[in-house]
């Protein structure tokens, strides 16, 4: 049981690749030890500005369930806080546990949090599309956002009552009128640092903002993230559970802070 146990559990989809591309220097996820973050007075306030009408549907993906939004124009973008240039909103997702003592990628002073939201943006000012972007050091810009567990989120309510159309690998709905907004925390305090991608190709093109409040989502709401499912319609069903990358060594970077 123990040797089929490790196999199953390397050959795990997020596994397949190496824990650590080699030669890698700004792997992702890190833990935030708050204490050896930086203020930084230069950084500036991040402007969030999403039109609700670029959603375009919810999709699984067999690694999480992804939003999508229409960026074949400056509609749903970021600007300003660490970034030089303006990033389009591509897609979000999540990554969470089993159980709500794990699910975060990252950590703050070696503290999971039950579930981390993702918000994928990509340097249109730059590059002509997101699969460029992907490949360079200052392509995307990644908003994360802790859950913890307490209040309902109403506005989380929305896309979990779209979940059961999504449940196998593969499966997608249409989703639209959704502003992601109400997803990220109003206290404009953040982390930032230089990391890559969490899931294949993991490539070294993302700045991390990492919000400092998380938001408050209850435990229906985590369990209905734990009824997805990895698997296709008809094959043997493996539950979308710990869909998170292992904590990444931080080596020669430093974490900066907005705030004090
Ligand atoms: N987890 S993550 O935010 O690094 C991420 C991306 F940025 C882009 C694509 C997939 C993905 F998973
Ligand atoms: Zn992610």
């Amino acid at each position: 049981a123990c040797c089929s146990y490790r196999l199953r559990d390397a050959l795990h989809p997020l596994w397949q690749s190496p824990l650590t591309i080699p030669g890698g220097t700004r792997q992702s996820p890190i833990n935030i030890q708050w204490r050896d973050s930086v203020y930084d007075p230069f950084l500036k306030p991040l402007k969030i500005s999403y039109d609700p009408t670029t959603c375009l549907h919810i999709w699984n993906n067999g690694y999480s369930f992804l939003v999508e939004f229409d960026d074949s124009a400056d509609r749903s973008t970021i600007v300003g806080g660490p970034l030089e240039n303006k990033y389009r909103l591509k897609q979000f997702h999540f990554h969470w546990g089993a159980i709500n003592d794990w699910g975060s990628e990252h950590t703050v002073d070696s503290k999971f949090y039950p579930a981390e939201l993702h918000l994928v943006h990509w340097n249109a000012v730059e590059y002509p599309s997101f699969e460029e972007a992907v490949m360079e050091g200052n392509g995307l810009a990644v908003i994360g956002v802790f859950l913890k567990l307490g209040a309902r989120h109403e506005g989380l309510q929305t896309l979990v009552d779209a979940l059961p159309a999504v449940r196998h690998k593969d499966t997608v709905i249409e989703f639209d009128d959704f502003d992601p907004s109400c997803l990220i925390p109003s206290c404009p305090d953040y982390w930032t640092y230089a990391g890559s991608l969490t899931t294949p190709p993991l490539t070294e093109s993302v700045t991390w903002i990492i919000k400092k409040k998380p938001i408050e989502v209850d435990e229906d709401q985590l369990e209905a993230f734990r009824t997805l499912l990895f698997t296709s319609d008809g094959e043997e069903e493996r539950r979308m559970v710990d869909n998170f990358r292992p904590l990444q060594p931080l080596m020669n970077r430093t974490v900066r802070s907005s705030f004090r």
